[in-house]
């Protein structure tokens, strides 16, 4: 399958410049996508309601801030950057009602639009801008004068635009420094599920904890078993992500080669590959989503236990109290430099 993949000099900032955009929210993405459009030259109004917690921390940078409804009502163009099982629900009370024809609709993540969640009207654009980072990395990265990867889509292009401007608006945020893809909102939010639920999130988390567990369970301290099975996991994949799997084969000696293909393909095996699979059907056939959406219909009750729980596991003790000898390690995350 062949891509289209997007630089700077594909992409023209004035475009997004000539527009007023409103950023509903101010979470991990929020801030860093209305900080860079700030600095790349655009006009940018934050939505957030009253009462928000976010509200005086975009105020303390000097950002205008208006509730979602007076934001979605003053701009022509609505980045929606709340959590995806509260977008439904913003949508339908504070931007539909404004959402006229000829104005642009943005994502960063297609869940809401590729399961139906959100039906804008046909007159206007629905695009989106998919950074492939966690938001505080967008803007470390824009701030450093590098970029993330970004994956733009049109699903609705009513002003014949759609695409220039989503491509105009990946430009002020960074992505085209590093490429932009063309996609389509089912395959971002399809992708995009699998890749945080199997590897990225899911998967990793999963691997560390176990590896972790397997040390201590067996009575190796687990500061040593955090180091090992944690913190040299930045390190490994800094040199994948600077020259593939390779890179990081070249640089780690011959012995620990030799039992990674021996031993790696045990962990990840056969079954671990079904099992991908059938986390892939699910996310395909909506199962997923729904039980996302039903869990936030209750409260986030199974979301908030596991996050509980998460929180006590005696890897993250025995974390914090060695980051705590690291300074440069424990950066922290309202940082956006
Ligand atoms: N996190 C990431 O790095 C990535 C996220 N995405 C996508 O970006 C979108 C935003 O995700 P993310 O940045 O994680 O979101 P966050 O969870 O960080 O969003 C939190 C922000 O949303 C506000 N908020 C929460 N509920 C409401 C509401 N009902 N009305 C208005 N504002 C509200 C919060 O305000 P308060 O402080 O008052 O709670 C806060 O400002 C999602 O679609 C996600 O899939 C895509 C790529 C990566
Ligand atoms: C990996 C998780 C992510 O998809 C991301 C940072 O890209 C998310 O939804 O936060
Ligand atoms: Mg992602
Ligand atoms: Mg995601």
């Amino acid at each position: 399958m062949s891509i289209e993949v997007f630089y700077d000099a594909d992409a023209d900032l004035s475009v997004v410049q000539e527009r007023k955009v409103a950023v509903i929210g101010y979470g991990s993405q929020g801030h860093a996508h209305a900080l860079s459009l700030r600095d790349s030259g655009v006009e940018v109004v934050i939505g957030l309601p009253e009462g928000s917690k976010s509200r005086a921390k975009a105020e303390e940078q000097g950002l205008d801030v208006r509730t979602p409804a007076e934001a979605a009502a003053w701009a022509d163009l609505i980045m929606v950057l709340i959590p995806d099982t509260v977008q439904r629900q913003v949508y339908a009370e504070d931007i539909a009602p404004h959402l006229t024809e000829g104005k642009a609709l943005a994502f960063a993540h297609g869940l809401n639009i590729h399961f139906g969640l959100i039906k804008p009207p046909a007159d206007v654009d629905v695009i989106m801008i998919a950074p492939k980072a966690p938001g505080h990395l967008v803007r470390r990265q824009y701030v450093d004068g590098k970029g993330v990867p970004m994956l733009i889509a049109v699903e609705q292009n009513a002003t014949g635009q759609a695409r220039t401007v989503a491509l105009s608006y990946a430009k002020a945020i960074g992505g085209t420094r590093a490429g932009a893809i063309l996609t389509t909102f089912r395959d971002e939010t399809e992708t995009d599920l699998f890749g945080e639920q199997a590897v990225l999130a899911g998967g990793v988390s999963a691997l560390v904890q176990t590896g972790f567990e397997v040390l201590t369970e067996a009575g190796y301290a687990p500061e040593i078993a955090y180091f090992e099975c944690l913190h040299e996991l930045k390190l490994i994949v800094d040199l994948m992500y600077e020259g593939g799997i390779a890179r990081m084969r070249y640089s780690i000696s011959d012995t620990a080669e030799f039992g990674d293909y021996t031993r790696g393909p045990r962990v990840v095996d056969a079954r671990v590959k079904d099992e991908m699979r059938r986390i892939l059907g699910e996310i395909q056939s909506g199962a997923f989503t729904r039980e996302l959406i039903e869990d936030d219909d209750n409260g986030r009750a199974r979301l908030l236990a596991y996050r509980a729980k998460a929180a006590e596991h005696p890897i993250e003790v025995t974390g914090r109290k060695l980051r705590d000898m690291m300074s440069w390690v424990d950066r922290p995350l309202t940082e956006t430099a």
